[in-house]
């Protein structure tokens, strides 16, 4: 016994001794765990690369850097329609894969009354949704039971009665799409007195962005962020915008197992920005809580409701701020990733400028209703929201305790799953020539798309299910007017320094977009 301690005494009195047996430990633990992530993990059979199934870096440092999108769409080439891109983490590309991990669980035994501990839908994964425990949950992060009820609170701003009002004549939408084709003529007359020719050059991701965030302000908080008069990003807008980057890389951090860390950074290095937001926010808030009760816009749902659920300032700031983003950065993109794609393929810029300009001679009487009328225009969107889906990934949730068969794949409980719009939309399974800009492949039934090889189930840029997106029908209405209207204003034609502009971008799992520099020159008409 004796000669034990003393054997041990001399060991740990060897420096070299102690520094290496730490240093075989600290080997040891992520060694075993990759050993065990690659033959015994519950999703060690799933097919894709080795680096990714034993480790979670690769995964969250391409996260991190915006690159992980794209590099998921090659893996599916490689590996087929479920590839695993983390040890306990699958994207899946298949149309069955939507329903089975989105849509609502049906009632089973145990779960007959979809109380408090049953999981009626596959939950959100809070890795992706929550950096912090201690912040106020909007729409997007809300559980089960708070969700249904704010869903239901903010529903009458998304009905008919309330599109109908914004999209018609005086509404938001006419108004805002007035001002920029005022402001866009105005740029290509340039010298007074012109009639703008010669047209000129502009950035057009700007003008869409100024311009959705624009509505976006009206829409939500009762006023205009004022982008398109001044030409720049409101500072609150231009603020939310640049902490895109620093949010991915949060989860990247949370998804190695640092929430302990973001919370410390939150509390430290994030105090400054997260007290300015604040600022901004009150500021926009008090405005919004001053306008009188009963307005028709996206915010009072939830107003209506603010004694009686004891909304609190910072909820509601939350709640405002998840949707100007989700309501007008998402349109920025797919207006811009839609007139980069159009331009890029001039045929089928000019097969809608003949629609477009065939159905209307005057400007007015392009409406969001004369507009639905128009096939190309809406197959022109379609196409755009496959090609350039504005939410490229990050849709990512969890498999419940007991398991689930998804896309027809048992998959272990607790599991992260996941379908990236990027990956679906451009799978080969899903599409022909799914690289193709080809409006044309939406112009027929669905039946006749599939037998062709087009399934259009397998885009659902808006998401699916109980959580799907509520802004999708006024998201279709501002897409139809805005493009409907510049279409038939002007002639556009792609400048060299843009072309190739959707693959030289990063995904923070929102687009970063790059500026898209387009000749624009008004259509001259008696
Ligand atoms: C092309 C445009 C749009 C796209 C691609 C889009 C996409 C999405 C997606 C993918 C989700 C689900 C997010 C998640 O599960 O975490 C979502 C939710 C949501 N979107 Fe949109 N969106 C668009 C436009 C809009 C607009 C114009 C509004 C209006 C403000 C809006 C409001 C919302 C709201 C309130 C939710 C939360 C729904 C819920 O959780 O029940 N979106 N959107």
């Amino acid at each position: 016994m004796s000669g034990i301690r003393d054997l041990l005494g001399e060991a740990i009195s060897h420096p070299m001794l102690v520094l290496g047996s730490i240093l075989v430990l600290l080997l040891t633990y992520p060694l075993t765990t990759a050993l065990y992530n690659l033959f015994l993990h519950p999703l060690h059979r799933f097919p894709g690369p080795l680096l990714y199934a034993a480790s979670p870096y690769p995964w969250a440092i391409r996260h991190a850097l915006g690159t992980s999108a794209f590099h998921t769409e090659r893996l599916h080439a490689r590996y087929g329609p479920v590839v695993r891109i983390g040890p306990n983490h699958l994207s899946f590309t298949s149309p069955a894969a939507w329903r089975d991990a989105y849509n609502a669980l049906p009632p089973r035994p145990g779960n007959k009354a979809h109380g408090h501990w049953s999981w009626p839908e596959m939950p959100k994964s809070k890795t992706f949704t929550s950096a912090t425990d201690d912040q106020e949950t909007s729409i997007l992060q809300a559980e089960y039971y708070e969700h249904g009820r704010l869903r239901r609170a903010l529903a009458p701003g998304f009905a008919d009665a309330a599109l109908k009002r914004w999209t018609g004549p005086g509404g938001t939408l006419k108004v805002h799409v007035d001002l920029l084709v005022e402001k866009l003529k105005g740029k290509c007359r340039g010298d007074e007195g012109s009639q703008g020719g010669e047209g000129t050059v502009l950035d057009m991701e700007k003008w869409y962005g100024w311009t959705m965030f624009d509505i976006g302000g009206e829409l939500v908080w009762g006023r205009t962020f004022g982008c398109l008069d001044k030409e720049e990003y409101h500072p609150w807008v231009d603020f939310l915008m640049g902490t895109l980057k620093a949010a991915a890389a949060m989860v990247s951090i949370i998804y190695l197992g640092g929430r302990g860390l973001v919370r410390i950074l939150f509390n430290t290095v994030g105090q400054k920005s997260i007290e300015t937001l604040r600022k901004m926010t009150e500021e926009i808030l008090t405005y919004r809580l001053g306008m009188e009760e009963g307005r028709v816009d996206l915010f009072e749902g939830l107003l209506k409701h603010r004694d009686e659920w004891n909304l609190s300032f910072e909820k509601l700031s939350t709640s405002g701020l998840v949707m100007t983003m989700g309501g007008s950065e998402t349109l920025a993109s797919s207006l811009s990733g839609t007139t980069y794609l159009l331009l890029e393929n001039p045929s089928t810029w000019k097969k809608l400028a003949e629609e477009v300009r065939t159905a209307f001679t005057n400007a007015d009487d392009i409406t969001v209703k004369a507009t639905a009328q128009l096939p190309y225009l809406t197959a022109v969107i379609n196409e755009g929201f496959r090609m350039y889906p504005p939410v490229v990934a990050d849709l990512v949730r969890v498999v419940p305790p007991e398991g689930k068969e998804i896309a027809g794949h048992f998959i272990a409980g607790g599991a992260l799953v996941e379908v990236q719009p990027w990956s679906a939309n451009h799978s080969a399974d899903n599409w022909v020539d799914p690289w193709t800009f080809n409006p044309d492949r939406f112009l027929v039934s669905e039946e006749e798309a599939r037998a062709a090889g087009n399934i259009f189930e397998a885009s659902q840029i808006f998401s699916y299910g109980p959580r799907n997106c509520l802004g999708r029908n006024l998201a279709y209405a501002e897409m139809r007017l805005i493009l409907a209207r510049l279409v038939f204003e002007f002639d556009m034609e792609l400048q060299d320094d843009s072309h190739d502009w959707i693959m030289q971008q990063k995904t923070y799992p929102l687009w970063d977009r790059l500026p898209l520099n387009v000749h624009i020159k008004p259509v001259m008409r008696n």
